[in-house]
This record gives structure tokens, sequence and C-alpha cells, in this order.
């Protein structure tokens, strides 16, 4: 077997060992590859896409290590829920980072690979369902144009996993422009020195963030800069409408990429309460909380910093605080200028904000489905909804005509429009749909929905089945971590 094809390296065991523990994937049984991304494996220059499914297979399941990798399993901590809690990869293992063609660097990591010595109680494992979950999830993100890690291989692994009922196991490949957490800065912080903090932030910024490396107070830099990409993240969630679903500090990601497929769902109905997550009874995690718990996560990182913001407790306190405080004003403008895209409107003033809120209020009130709204708009011909039979929307329309007729326009920016209004999303349904037909082992409605996900700003006039809402299917519908 050619095992040339790798160049990983393994910079993370550079950090002080108190941050990972070198650890093999656990072998599997049956390793059978059912999804292979060779779009991306060429992105990575892994040059055996050629070679027989079963010994792609054996790297993405752990059963043969690539040369150079060094397997680890990284140490993080977390708030779940707004408890601390010590966690840990309990069922991942990076095996290296592999430089792409672009000479960015990227963690390959295993999902699903067996326990490590941060399992806890768990069994190591993943199902098939929820790996395919999040490759399809995660890869309809990427073509939205949205930061997320990816995914490069599903592999069955031919052992059974139990959750509540016998599933068939299965081994993610992820990729990442790293796997650092705001819960690896809190585990740091709780069980590391202030050396081991610094080490870890001067690491982060060396990878993420090289432009901030020779700043007076890099500690802080990171933390504004963190904060800017993860406004950046959740405006754009926002404007298609994801729902993460289990905001952890744990699954924030430093890189500002969207990690943690497990819970996340894309609402069709608007109303910001919405809500999927079997866990989430409290609603922590609802669509119109997620700028609020960004904002917490970013005080529970602005948090672990403080030691080497300043030596001075008080004055790290102040200067942290200063920079959460700022939090608020930058997401809303972000979030209005996103808001103003979708509607194809180029020079907003101050009161088009209205616009907006009138808008989403009416949205709410009549069940109006998110991405069909926005893209109605942008056809000019209204289809025969509450909404669009309403008055009020009547009266809305006129404003909103106003406003670009007032940009010297004579209709709203279609461009603008066409770039912030998918037109396909993964609808729940579909979801749902192709992922039970694939548990099965069918995999064609799977591969169908990816492709046509691929290309999420397109007309699929051959593939409108995929843009159908469902009638009531979200009332009742509800997602899972961890399995
Ligand atoms: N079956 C399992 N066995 C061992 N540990 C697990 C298992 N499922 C989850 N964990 C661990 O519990 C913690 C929280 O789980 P969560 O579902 O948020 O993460 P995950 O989906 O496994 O991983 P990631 O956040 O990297 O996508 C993580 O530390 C994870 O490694």
């Amino acid at each position: 077997m050619k095992k040339d094809n790798w160049q990983l390296e393994n910079t993370y065991t550079e950090l002080p060992e108190i941050f990972y523990s070198l650890h093999q994937p656990v072998p599997v049984t049956k390793p059978e590859l059912v999804c292979f991304n060779e779009v991306l494996a060429d992105q990575f220059g892994l040059g055996f896409l050629d070679q027989e499914n079963e010994n792609i297979a054996d790297y993405f399941s752990g059963n043969v290590i690539p040369d150079g990798a060094k397997p680890l399993a990284q140490a993080y901590a977390g708030h779940q829920f707004g408890h601390f809690n010590m966690l840990g990869d309990g069922r991942a293992i990076v095996l290296g980072e592999q430089i792409d063609t672009t000479g960015k660097r990227f963690d390959i990591q295993l999902k699903g690979s067996g326990q490590t010595p941060y399992s806890r109680r768990g069994d190591g494992r993943a199902t098939l369902y929820s790996m395919l979950r999040e490759y399809l999830i995660s890869e309809s993100m990427f073509h939205l144009g949205i930061p997320t890690t990816r995914s490069l291989a599903v592999v069955t692994t031919g052992e059974k996993v139990f959750r509540g009922q016998m599933h068939n196991g299965a081994v993610l490949t992820r990729t990442a422009e790293s796997h650092i957490r705001v819960g690896t800065f809190e585990y740091a912080r709780h069980f590391g020195s202030t050396e081991d903090l610094r080490g870890l932030a001067m690491y982060t910024i060396e990878r993420h963030y090289p432009d901030k490396k020779d700043t007076d107070n890099p500690g802080l830099e990171l933390l504004k800069t963190v904060m800017h990409k993860q406004i950046d993240l959740v405006v754009d969630w926002m404007r298609v409408g994801f729902i993460h679903g289990v905001m952890n500090t744990d699954n924030m990601s430093i890189a500002g990429e969207t990690i943690d497929y497990g819970p996340c769902a894309l609402m069709n109905s608007y109303n910001p309460n919405t809500v999927f997550s079997s866990i989430d009874t409290q609603g922590r995690y609802a669509f119109g909380n997620q700028a609020h718990i960004a904002q917490w996560n970013l005080t529970a990182f602005a948090n672990a910093l403080l030691p080497i913001i300043s030596e001075d407790q008080k004055k790290a306190v102040q200067l942290a605080q200063e920079v959460i405080d700022g939090f608020q004003y930058k997401f809303t403008e972000r979030w209005y200028k996103m808001m103003f895209d979708k509607l194809g409107i180029s020079h907003p003033e101050e009161k088009d904000k209205e616009l907006v809120d009138n808008l989403l209020a009416l949205m709410e009130t009549h069940k109006a489905d998110y991405t069909q709204v926005f893209l109605t708009l942008q056809q000019d011909t209204l289809i025969e909804n509450a909404l669009f039979k309403s008055e009020d929307f009547k009266d809305w329309r006129q404003k909103w005509e106003a406003t670009y007729l007032r940009e010297g326009l004579v209709g709203p920016s279609l461009e603008l429009m066409n770039r912030s209004n998918p037109k396909v999303i993964p609808r729940n349904h579909w979801v749902e749909h192709v992922l039970n037909t694939a548990a099965r082992g069918e995999m064609e409605p799977f591969n169908e929905l990816l492709e046509v996900l691929s290309k999420p700003y397109d007309d699929h006039p051959e593939d409108l089945q995929f843009q159908q809402i469902p009638e009531d299917f979200d009332a009742g519908y509800q997602t899972f971590c961890g399995t």
C-alpha cells in the first residue's frame, strides 16, 4: 500500500504535554467506505484517489496510520449549558496537520475512532446516521459560504453502537483549521500554569492570526480577533437560518469555524424561538438567542485569558470588559448589514432598519418560510401564502420599493440578493429522509441531495422537490447530541 501521499506535520505536540495525550485510534472490525470527498481530498494533495475503496477505508477508519502521523486526543474543558466540565476528545483522534494546495494548515481528525483517556463513560464511537448528518450539513455550510469544519470521508466500522437501540457504527474524517476551542483556553486556565496558557495563546496566534504576534498585548488582541470572527460567523448563520443547537464553549472554535453538527438544524418557518435540540428545554440555544450566547462564550474566553492580558488582574478585567462591551453594537451593525443585503438594499439609511424589523415581525406572525420569502421577493412573483396576501405586507412592500427607488434602482440589487439568499438549504424533512435511507444502505438519495446542496445559489429546475417547504414536519422535529 502506498503511504507516501500524506505530508502530516504535528505542531500541536510542541505545546506543553497537558494539552494532549498521544493515543492511537482503536481499530475497527470491517471498515467500508460510504462517502469520500474527492474534491477536498484533492485540495489536500492526497493522491490515492485511484486506489481501491478498502485502502481508503483503512486510513479513514484508523486501521492504518499514515506515515508522519502522531495520533493524539486533545484536552479541553467547557461550559455545557452554563456548567463547567472537564472534557477532551472522548471519541476523536487528530492524526496530524496536512497543508493544502494553498499552503493552509488543517487538522485531519477521525471522529468516532474509539475510546481515549478523555472518554469518561462514553464508548468512543459514533453512529453512521450522525456522522453522515455531520458530513451532509457541514459540506452544505461550506457551499453556502459559511466558515466550517469539513468532511473528508465516512467509513462504516462493521460494529454496532448502542444509543437506546443498536445502530451501525461509523468514523467521520473531519478537517478543520484547528480544533482549538474556547474550552481549550478554559482548560489551560483551570488546569495549567500561566506559562501553559501563554504557550497556548502564542501557538494559536502563530497558527491563525500571525499578524497579531508582535502587538503589545497579544492576549487582548486574540480576544478582539476571536470576537470579530464569532460575530461574522453567527451573522452568517442567521443569514441562512442555521441553528447550531449546542453552543457550549467547547463547541466554539478559535479559528471561527462552525464546529460540531450534532443537534443543529435549519429553520424553515421564521420564529426566533425555534429550537430543535431534544435537550435544550429552556431554549438557551434558540435561533434568536445565538448572539447572546456567543457573547456569553466570549466572556468565558476573556475570563480564561485574564492572566496573560495583564499581571494586574483589575486592569486585565477592565481591558477585557471594554472589548466584550463592544460586542452588542458590532453584532447589531453587522446583522442589519446582512439583512439589508438579503433585501437588496446597498445603501441603507438608519431609518431603514425599521423595514427589516417589520418584515421579520410579519414573517413571524404569518409563520412564513425564512428562505422562501427572500427568494420570492427577488423573483418579483408572489406566491399565495398568508404573508403575501396580508394588507400589512402590501404596505411593507411599498416601503421597500420606495427604498430601492431612492437608491436610483428600478428594482432591488439582485446581485446582492442572489449571493445572500440561498435557493436551496438542507431542509429537515429531506435531511431525515436521505439519512434514513442511507442508514439502510441506500446512498443514492443522500448523494443527490449533497449534489444539489453543493450549488445552493443556483437554480435547480430539475430538483425543485428539495426546496419544498415541510408542511407540519418541523413541529415535532427533534435533534440529538452525542449520537
Ligand atoms: N460516545 C462518546 N464516547 C466518548 N466521549 C464522547 C462520546 N460522545 C461525546 N463524547 C465527548 O463528550 C463531549 C461533548 O460531546 P459533543 O457531542 O459536544 O462532542 P462531539 O460531537 O463528540 O465532538 P466535537 O465537539 O469535537 O464535534 C466531548 O468531549 C466528546 O468527545
